[in-house]
């Protein structure tokens, strides 16, 4: 089939489409963005139009350039590459779970942006990973036609962007929102950005590209430069190889009736064949199966039952999106490398997906939380995001949070109750973890943004921390100074009965009580105010206590006499470095005095500091 290249295709026949991913923040416009180009048709009856793969839509250069028209010439743009695959699948979990060996599969991305709302946690993590995976892109600055007395008309943004088409205030308010919510911004993580017209260098400046995905006005351009950059820059990653096997990435395992578990796979490289072997690298293991059908989907006028949506072909060609029929890939997982080959090269392509597999894994500490998510890719985007944010990972996998899962981090928690946590991305929890989940009290994070947890965990730990901290702090012994008052020794011994008032710190039931000279006198083992027993008395109080012990009073201590809570040394040494910031005053007092005394008490003066 690839000696019937036609005369086009010869002249394109070494350069692929380049693969582009969309990403961006909630709601700015990805999807209907995509819509947008996907319905992109420049007049009915020409020919040419979109064509659909499987999860991606590939929009042939012909199509491109007469959209484009006039502007294709103002910018004197000579594109040669086939057209443009563009992934179905907004969003930065698919940019990352669509993988190859050394970083994204997409040779390009459009980061969606709405101009009047500006930069987003997920527009900041957008670019995050794009700079990471070395990406290049261009901004979608979308929604212009909500700027205030803008008049968006479909084609191209340059044509409309002049004081003819549009009204002066409509231009400023347009040029500020450009700036301060899009260069500005970009400016901010270090990027030069300008307008794509105004661009000199775009090697150095990110182009960006007013849209509408709404009006379609934009679209063009946006097109355009994505063809023209990628063309520029990637020519040598553009390099087809005609001869080779397929080499792909899984982007989706899906179910389907009559086939039974199928893949979506994006292939980037070679021609992959009916009948040939496909070979997947799993995370532990390498299945080779055989290629029972290759699937592309039926177009809409040919698809006469609905069941019946997909066509069988013999043969794909990179770049391409398919649906691939084979026994046993319930196994496998999305963001597998994949191989298509003939017999004679299973063991290449073994070692090829095997070496891949073993760049992708994540390095794990040696002590941590579990992190879970859906994909390889996306595992490792969640990985490298709490890295940054310091967290350790003691172990990462891909797939469901599972009761053994849980099982497991209940042993992280006995050595450290912060590592008593999972943090799930785009997963489920099974229903047989949940129990297990209440009965260790882990703490599960789900969520399928991956900031969102990342915060969320972070926020997570310091108030645990926080409570840790508080809980020591609680169980510290603090000072006190009490006064036994006149008249009011009740009992003498056994136990001792007498009115005291609390001078300075909180007295509490089961305190330790000490003479002014260090003679310990017993703990106190009931404290009432007004009869009604409590378990504790602040300073200003007057109550009467019971002392257990081997005090006497009027013979150890008398009307008048102080008694300080016997502090022991190490807690007086915590409260003074870590916590006086929560004492009270008095309190403060209390220990300061405590201190003084004990310091003269055992002629140190270092004592509890
Ligand atoms: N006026 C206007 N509205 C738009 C434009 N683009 C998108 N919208 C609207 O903005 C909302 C969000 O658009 P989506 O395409 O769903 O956004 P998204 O980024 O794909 O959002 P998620 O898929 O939820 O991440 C929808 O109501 C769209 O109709 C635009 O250019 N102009």
């Amino acid at each position: 089939m690839a000696k019937k290249n036609t005369k086009k295709d010869n002249k394109n026949q070494n350069l692929r489409c380049p693969i582009v991913c969309v990403l961006g923040h909630v709601d700015h416009g990805k999807t209907t963005l995509l819509d947008k180009i996907r319905k992109t048709r420049v007049a009915k009856r020409e020919a040419g139009g979109i064509t659909q793969h499987i999860g991606a839509s590939e929009i042939p250069i012909d199509v491109i350039k007469r959209l484009c028209g006039d502007l294709l010439k103002m910018l004197k743009a000579d594109l040669k590459i086939p057209g443009l695959l563009v992934i179905d699948t907004p969003g930065h979990e698919a940019f990352t779970s669509l993988r190859k060996r050394g970083g994204a599969l997409a040779d390009i991305a459009i980061l969606v942006v709405d101009i009047n709302e500006g930069f987003k946690p997920q527009t900041v993590e957008a670019v995050n990973i794009l700079r990471q995976c070395k990406t290049p892109f261009v901004v979608a600055a979308n929604k212009i036609d909500l700027i205030p007395g803008w008049n968006s008309k479909e084609g191209p943004f340059i044509l409309n962007f002049n004081e003819k088409a549009q009204h002066p205030n409509a231009l400023t308010e347009f040029e500020i929102r450009l700036y301060e919510n899009i260069i500005k911004p970009l400016n901010e993580l270090g990027f030069d950005a300008d307008l794509y017209s105004r661009v000199q260098d775009v090697t150095k400046t990110v182009c960006i590209i007013p849209v509408s995905a709404v009006t379609g006005e934009g679209v063009p351009d946006l097109l355009m430069m994505v063809a023209g950059l990628a063309q520029k820059f990637l020519e040598d990653r553009l390099k087809l190889n005609v001869e080779g096997y397929a080499k792909g990435t899984i982007l989706e395992v899906k179910e389907e009736k009559g086939l039974g578990t199928t893949i979506d796979a994006i292939i980037y490289d070679g021609i992959a064949k009916r009948g040939d072997y496909l070979v997947v690298g799993l995370p532990d293991d390498v299945l080779v199966t055989r290629v029972k059908a290759l699937l592309k989907p039926k177009p809409l006028d040919e698809m006469r039952d609905p069941r019946d949506k997909f066509k069988p072909v013999n043969e794909v060609t990179a770049a391409a999106g398919v649906k691939i029929a084979a026994p046993e890939l319930d196994k496998v997982i999305a963001g597998c490398p994949i191989r298509i080959v003939p017999k004679d090269k299973i063991e290449e392509a073994k070692e090829e997906v095997m070496r891949e597999v073993e760049e992708a894994k994540i390095e794990v500490d040696d002590e941590g939380i579990l992190i879970k998510a859906d994909t390889l890719g996306s595992l490792e985007a969640l990985a490298n995001e709490l890295r940054k944010a310091g967290v350790k990972i003691k172990k990462a996998e891909v797939g469901d949070v599972t009761k053994k899962d849980i099982i497991e981090v209940a042993s992280y928690k006995q050595s450290n109750p912060l590592h008593g946590a999972i943090v799930a991305f785009n997963v489920k929890i099974l229903p047989e973890a949940q129990k297990e989940i209440e009965k260790y009290d882990i703490k599960v994070f789900l969520d399928n943004i991956i900031y969102k947890l990342v915060e969320d965990f972070t926020e997570w730990v310091k108030k645990e921390e926080e409570r840790i901290k508080y809980g020591e702090f609680e169980k510290l012994i603090k000072p006190a100074i009490v006064r036994i008052l006149p008249d009011c020794i009740f009992r003498q011994k056994d136990p001792a009965i007498c009115g005291i008032e609390v001078i300075c710190g909180t007295l509490k039931v089961g305190y330790p009580l000490m003479r002014e000279d260090g003679m310990q006198l017993g703990y106190v083992r009931e404290i009432k105010d007004r009869g009604e027993n409590v378990k504790e008395a602040k300073a200003g109080k007057a109550v009467s206590i019971a002392i257990d012990g081997r005090v006497i009073l009027k013979r150890h201590v008398d009307e008048g006499d102080y008694m300080y809570v016997a502090v022991p040394e190490n807690h007086v040494r915590e409260l003074y470095h870590k916590y006086m910031d929560r004492l009270r005053n008095d309190e403060k007092e209390a220990l300061l005095k405590y201190m003084e005394l004990m310091q003269k008490l055992t002629n140190n003066i270092f004592w509890g500091r």
